[in-house]
């Protein structure tokens, strides 16, 4: 059967269980908790050997006491898709049921047997040994299983599983639009799999001109796959590309095995979902894994085939159009789901906005240092890390310059090339936040050897989302990590709109600033107005959010001129008239 295809742990319960214990909307988070509050407590991680087993039984004795979420999660580890199986309306009347699953009754032996002896894919081997032999065994399975017990890893607070990956890309001959580059796309996608906390033992890539419709690489490529994965003890296979359900099927087939087969996207997905800090974006992960997840779905079922000996021919085929239609009766609830918090974070930007503070959005690469950035200019305690899509939520944070003015800053989710459609559209909405922004800060890494490739791959997705008329600025971060700084700074004063700062040290942060303040004068509109003396508290607004260029104390109030947010303009225009008059 097929395992999931996915690396890593499963970290949340899919909202597609119908599972008691974990309701379509997802729980408020408690008050005082600091680790996610959307997750359970338990983590699993995937393999079909009996270690796994052991493992997996060890993981939720920690933290989970529900058996019926462990058959659970068993259940979806057999699912294809990214952990987050479809259940049908069968098996989960059988969820509820006493009888345990075919999978669980097999770890069930596998912890009884253990006790007498070694136990080989989850049968007992009865046959008798030697002392001596035994005692060799028994030995190898110490160290066995203590390198085993190293390749758990603690990420971002949790301990997860580090699977054994190896890396998969291809070049299209003549691909001009790919200027990534074969190699580098395969870096970024081994430190994509870091991320996610797979361990990454090699690579390989092909040259094509088109790829193979049923196994995306050329057949000789699968051959040599396959012998390179089954000495290293590969478990996961990922590949650059996003691959059909067919190809990962037939991948899958050619591996053997328990070898797993996933691609970029299911990487990414899993990403997202491990690293899901808010409802919202939770929902919005589940709603790209699920439509992920849709057009794969097949062979699920085939497995109640071979159990009814053939008889019900066809039976797997309408059960995955019973799943079709289950899942996208989900897709459309938890659309719905989003769209109501959507309407409520709304609610609260405009309270927020009442108050005509600019506001300035990062946007840029992942791990270009936009937290950073936001976590030094003020003081916020935003996740920043060496690791891609620290941040999924956009936070933001008021920055308090030394002459009194102040701006908003807001964090965005990173950008990367290939970025899976389905998580575009999901994140559009938090990424249309920035559209109602004053001006849009790109932050790049400078010292990043494709910092050009990433400056367009961001260009490419701000262009899809209709932010053409918003200032923008780029700043170059990093400089601090340039071989040749003094090069970089020349040639950042040549070009128009480029600031170059380190984000870590604090350098070239007050010119930036400045910029910032000079750039927001451009989005603001020149009012004169004389405010009466009992507003003063919009006098000192207008300090606060506009640049001043001339105040006068007049018999009826001050007269000020200002470069003001033209928001705020519309509030002042009685007084211009007063003026005018
Ligand atoms: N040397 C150096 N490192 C930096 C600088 N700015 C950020 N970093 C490091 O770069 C890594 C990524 O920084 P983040 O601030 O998390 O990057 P981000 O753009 O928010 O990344 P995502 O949230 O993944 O999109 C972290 O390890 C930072 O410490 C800098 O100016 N100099
Ligand atoms: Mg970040």
């Amino acid at each position: 059967m097929n395992a999931c295809i996915c690396c890593c742990s499963i970290t949340r319960p899919s909202p597609l269980k119908h599972d008691p214990n974990y309701p379509w909307s997802l729980p408020p988070p408690p008050p005082s908790s600091n680790s996610n509050p959307y997750r359970p407590n338990f983590h699993l991680t995937l393999k079909n050997d009996s270690n796994y087993h052991h493992h997996y039984h060890h993981n939720l004795n920690i933290s989970s006491s529900s058996s019926s979420s462990a058959r659970l999660i068993a259940r979806s580890l057999q699912q294809p898709g990214l952990g987050v199986g479809v259940v049908s309306t069968d098996s989960s009347s059988a969820l509820n049921s006493p009888v345990i699953d075919e999978e669980v009754q097999v770890e069930v032996e596998v912890e009884v047997e253990e006790v007498q002896g070694p136990v080989i894919n989850g049968v007992a081997d009865t046959k008798s040994q030697t002392p001596s032999a035994a005692k060799t065994k028994k030995k190898k399975e110490e160290d066995d299983d203590d390198s085993f017990e190293n390749r758990f890893k603690l990420r971002n607070g949790r301990e997860v599983f580090e699977e054994k990956a190896y890396i998969v890309g291809v070049e299209r001959k003549g691909d001009i639009e790919d200027s990534f580059g074969v190699e580098e796309s395969l870096k970024e996608l081994a430190q994509l799999a870091d991320t996610a906390g797979v361990l990454v033992v090699g690579s390989t890539h092909q040259k094509l001109a088109s790829p193979n419709p049923r196994t995306y690489i050329g057949s000789g490529k699968v051959a040599e796959i396959k012998s390179a994965i089954h000495g290293l003890g590969v478990e996961t296979v990922i590949f650059d590309d996003e691959l059909s359900a067919g190809q990962l099927r037939n991948l899958e087939k050619a591996f053997g095995g328990d070898v797993r087969v996933c691609d970029r996207t299911a990487l990414i997905l899993d990403i997202f979902n491990q690293r899901a800090a808010t409802h919202e974006a939770a929902l919005q992960v589940s709603l790209a894994q699920m439509e992920y997840q849709l057009p794969r779905l097949t062979k699920m079922w085939t497995h109640l085939e071979r159990q009814a000996g053939g008889k019900v021919k066809g039976m797997g085929e309408k059960q995955i159009e019973v799943d079709k239609r289950i899942l996208r009766t989900q897709i459309g609830v938890l659309k719905k789901e989003l769209e109501s918090v959507r309407k409520h974070r709304k609610q609260y930007r405009n309270r927020r906005t009442s108050v005509p503070v600019p506001v300035v959005s990062l946007v840029g690469y992942t791990n270009a240092g936009k937290s950073t950035l936001l976590n030094r200019l003020t003081g916020a305690n935003v996740l920043a890390e060496d690791r891609l899509f620290a941040t999924l939520d956009p936070t933001t944070r008021r920055v308090q310059m030394k002459n009194g003015k102040e701006f908003l800053l807001t964090d965005t989710v990173g950008f990367i090339q290939k970025l899976p459609t389905m998580l575009v559209a999901a994140f559009r909405a938090t990424l249309e936040e920035i559209a109602e922004s004053s001006l849009l800060v790109h932050v790049v890494d400078i010292s990043h050897p494709l910092a050009k490739q990433q400056i367009e791959a961001v260009e490419k997705v701000l262009s899809e989302l209709d932010v053409s008329s918003i200032p923008k600025l780029m700043v170059w971060n990093k400089v601090d990590r340039v071989s040749n700084p003094q090069k970089i700074k020349l040639e950042a004063e040549k070009r128009e709109d480029v600031v170059c700062i380190s984000a870590m040290n604090g350098e070239g942060l007050h010119e930036f600033c400045d910029v910032v303040q000079e750039k927001l004068k451009d989005s603001m509109v020149w009012v004169e107005a004389l405010i009466p003396f009992s507003k003063g508290e919009l006098l000192s607004t207008i300090h606060q959010v506009g640049m001043v260029e001339r105040t006068e104390y007049k018999e009826n109030g001050t007269l000020v001129k200002a470069y003001v947010p033209l928001r705020f303009a519309r509030l002042l225009t009685p007084m211009r008239q007063l003026f005018i008059s």
